[in-house]
């Protein structure tokens, strides 16, 4: 058991990009069958953390073994946490107690994940102790200055690159401070971060977000035990205080599929005429579920089944029928943090759908893994589709038709972009090549198996 946690460990080597793994897609015709959606990301990565916070064992049912969470479950180990995976594939997590971490004896390398550097952050702030971190060439671009400022607030102090990127070093406090803290982006990692942090305060610390995030840390927070407030105000905004120095409680967690990529799936089968595609287990969490909503209003035909809770989260099954004309459709800015990671496949089924499919307040698809508005007008451009692109706007202009595809994709790290124009090819007339399928393994380790398992033909070919 604790030999096969070793080595699933041991293959998140850190800069091993090298040889690409090329993909081609080609048309499909229907994708028929029913699949279950692999396990959210976001609430994998908060179950280890919390788990490995907890006093007693934590066990974790569905998690996601992709790689972002892996180096999770890798970074907890060198915390102090016992994390092992079970035959059956369940986890279990025994933690040290809040303000219980170790000191980790080397350089924790987060690879191509945000959540993870970000939230391990916020928890290290809290805790008397110097953690390094650092993450793959994609990672090593992003901002971390939204995270070091408030947790420098709170006590903490960095060393960081120029612009506050990683590699960096942080050095918790033994005292840290509640603080209150307005985020200047929407962004659900940052709360996190700062929640996290705020374990160890004593008193209460408030975060107020300008727009709701992602909400699966308090449901998290709460679900072990802590005392979580959460306050919605006249103007829109959120408050959400958290009471310091709780005592968390091991709890079992059921991680609920993640609509980010249940995404790919479905939207493939919308594209793909005749499809008829069930997947199960979806997370219906009202703040992720903007991509859904927005394809209904488009006329796609998808129906919500089977709607229950699982470890505090909604769940539905999803039955999606393909064929059916899409109309182009204006995505407000305010729906922005419910959607933020589908824009890319959102934007394959604009540029099949009629007519001009607008969104807005795109700014933070800058400081993804890539610049995702980039990649996604490039790309959809290189394929034949009408695209503009500005600051933090892309308008599609979709033909009623599939762009004739022939391109080769760069997948710049992004595992996003390389599954949406991966999407994209089981509907264009050419086949879309994308250059370097690996990234995938972040947050779908088994998307090209599953799709082709529903009737895609993707090619995974030698370098
Ligand atoms: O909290 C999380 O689990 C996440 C928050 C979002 O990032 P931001 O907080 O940067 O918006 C999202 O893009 C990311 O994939 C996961
Ligand atoms: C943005 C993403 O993740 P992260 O920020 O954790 O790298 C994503 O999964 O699309």
């Amino acid at each position: 058991m604790v030999d096969e946690t070793a080595s699933l460990f041991a293959r998140q080597a850190p800069f091993r990009r090298f040889p690409l793994q090329p993909l081609t897609s080609r048309r499909a015709t229907a994708l028929k069958g029913a699949v279950t959606a692999p396990g959210d990301k976001s609430i994998s990565h908060r179950a280890l953390m919390l788990g490995g916070l907890a006093i007693g064992e934590t066990a974790i049912h569905g998690l996601l073994e992709g790689e972002d969470v892996l180096n999770t479950g890798k970074a907890m180990q060198a915390y102090g946490a016992s994390v092992r995976r079970d035959d059956d594939g369940v986890w279990h997590v025994n933690g040290v107690g809040v303000g219980g971490l170790a000191e980790p004896a080397e350089v924790l390398d987060m690879g191509n994940s945000g959540t993870g550097a970000r939230l391990l952050m916020g928890l290290a702030a809290g805790h008397p102790i110097t953690s390094f971190f650092t993450g793959d060439a994609s990672l090593r671009r992003r901002p971390m200055a939204r995270v070091t400022r408030p947790l420098a607030e709170m006590g903490a102090r960095f060393v960081t690159r120029e612009g506050g990127r990683l590699p960096l070093a942080v050095t918790g406090s033994s005292t840290p401070m509640p603080i209150d803290y307005v985020l200047p982006v929407a962004s659900a990692q940052v709360k996190s971060a700062i929640l996290l942090a705020a374990l160890t305060a004593p008193g209460e610390t408030t975060v107020v977000e300008p727009q709701p995030t992602r909400d699966h840390s308090e449901r998290m927070l709460r679900h072990f035990g802590a005392t979580v407030r959460v306050e919605d105000r006249a103007d829109g905004s959120r408050a959400v205080t958290l009471v310091g120095q709780p005592e968390l409680i091991a709890a079992t967690v059921r991680v609920p599929g993640d609509p980010s990529s249940a995404a790919f799936p479905a939207v493939a089968a919308l594209l793909v005429p005749g499809s008829e595609v069930t997947i199960r287990n979806v997370g219906a969490n009202p703040l992720r579920f903007g991509l859904f909503e927005t394809l209904l209003e488009m006329g796609a035909d998808i129906a919500l089944e089977n709607r229950r809770e699982e470890a505090g989260e909604p769940v539905v099954d999803l039955v999606v029928r393909g064929g059916k004309p899409l109309r182009g459709v204006t995505v407000p800015a305010a729906r922005a943090p419910s959607m933020i990671d589908e824009y890319p496949i959102l934007a394959m089924a604009a540029a099949c759908a009629e007519g001009d499919t607008v969104m807005e307040g795109l700014a933070e698809l800058r400081v993804k893994e890539s610049d995702r508005l980039g990649a996604v007008a490039r790309g959809l451009a290189a394929c034949g589709a009408i695209v503009e692109e500005g600051p933090e706007t892309l308008i599609v202009h979709g033909q009623a038709k599939p762009p004739v595809g022939g391109a080769t994709i760069a997948s710049g790290l992004d595992h996003r972009i390389a599954m949406a124009f991966a999407v994209l090819g089981m509907v264009s007339e050419q086949p879309i090549h994308i250059d370097d399928a690996e990234p995938i393994a972040t947050s779908f380790p088994g998307f090209v198996a599953m799709m082709n398992g529903l009737g895609a033909q993707i090619a995974l070919a030698a370098a």
